[in-house]
């Protein structure tokens, strides 16, 4: 370990962010009912233009009347680049009560971007005696974002997530597709060789995946799968889900209410990976007591790094048991 300590991330639960327009405020109620661990109320990519008032409108009063349980309550703003965010900052932070956790801004492309926020929001909170101190999130959705991933993820003490944005990253990035997330039909590889030729998909996903990983490890933050696109598609969304975990994502969006079970159960360490990990962490301290930091465990070596690995897993099945 460096002399720097990786900082701990926030210890609550995000296998699960739920999405849903401000602009449709009949589903909110059955938002709060989910088993989602944050919500997202969204005024900004699925609102139309002439609906952002209303919207605004819509998210204040949920936010004040709705009884969200203990999840951890989101909104997404507009992007820097619209003549929206302001006045969604402003009227949010004005007139929402304290049940509000966390601001999202969606398209971030530099430190400077959560400045201007974080100015505006420390104004405000200041002015109306805010006792809670607002938590931001980001989606690293551009092409100015991955190249600035890592300043980003340092720049105000409020960030505590950041989303990979597939949608607007791959229009960001000039990529060859209109599918949202997951394996993408033109990104194949044709095995060598004479005769049939096997094709194999690799994820398009996995370099900023990895980035935002990195930037969030080092800077304490939660890495977080956006959406996938296709909610008809359980197994794909399965699949990008679990490669998104197995890269140290914490959590995955949820663009449709039948996504929170699949994304809860990916995300939530399974009895057997609890057992196995608690199993090394047992391995682990016969062999401390026999003097040896190394061991054998079902045939394979355990070391002093195994230990961090389980403790990966048993801490978050821990965290999320509450
Ligand atoms: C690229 C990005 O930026 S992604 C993030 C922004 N996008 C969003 O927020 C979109 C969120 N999702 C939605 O708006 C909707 O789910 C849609 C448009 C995709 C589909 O909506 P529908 O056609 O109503 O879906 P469907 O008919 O399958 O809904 C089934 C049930 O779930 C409810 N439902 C639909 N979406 C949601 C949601 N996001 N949260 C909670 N409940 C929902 C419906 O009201 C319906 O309830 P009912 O059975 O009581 O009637
Ligand atoms: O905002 C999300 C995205 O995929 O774009
Ligand atoms: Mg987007």
């Amino acid at each position: 370990m460096s002399f720097k300590v990786q900082p701990a991330p926030p210890a609550r639960p995000n296998r699960c962010q739920l999405f849903g327009p401000g602009s449709r405020p009949a589903i909110f109620e059955k938002m709060a009912a989910s088993a989602a661990d944050v919500i997202n109320l969204d005024l900004e990519d699925s609102v139309s233009p002439a609906d952002k008032p209303a919207a605004r409108a819509n998210v204040i009063a949920a936010i004040n009347d709705i009884d969200w349980g203990t999840k951890t309550l989101s909104v997404r703003i507009n992007g820097l680049d619209t003549p929206f965010w302001y006045r969604d900052v402003v009227e949010v932070l004005e007139e929402a009560g304290e049940r509000l956790d966390v601001i999202m801004i969606p398209k971030v492309g530099c430190a400077g971007d959560i400045y201007a926020v974080d100015a505006l929001v420390s104004a405000i909170e200041a002015a109306k005696g805010r006792a809670k101190r607002i938590g931001f999130e980001v989606i690293i959705e551009t092409a100015a974002g991955l190249a600035h991933v890592e300043e980003i993820a340092a720049a105000s003490p409020r960030m505590q997530a950041m989303s990979l944005g597939a949608a607007d990253y791959a229009a960001s990035m000039g990529m060859q597709t209109t599918g949202i997330g997951g394996t993408q039909a033109g990104y194949y590889m044709l095995a060598d060789g004479p005769g049939e030729r096997a094709v194999s998909q690799p994820d398009p996903w996995h370099f900023p995946t990895v980035a935002i990983v990195s930037a969030c490890r080092t800077h304490g933050l939660l890495p977080v799968d956006g959406p996938f696109g296709d909610f008809s598609d359980d197994a794909g969304f399965t699949a990008q889900a679990r490669r998104s975990a197995t890269l140290g994502m914490v959590g995955k969006w949820a663009i449709h209410p039948k996504q929170v079970a699949l994304a809860n159960e990916v995300f939530t360490p399974s009895e057997a990976q609890v057992t196995e990990a608690r199993e090394i962490l047992a391995a682990m301290a016969e062999a401390e007591k026999a003097g040896q930091g190394a061991a054998v465990y079902k045939g394979r070596l355990v070391d002093l790094a195994s230990i961090r690995q389980a403790q990966v897993i048993v801490r978050q099945a821990e965290m999320i048991a509450g």
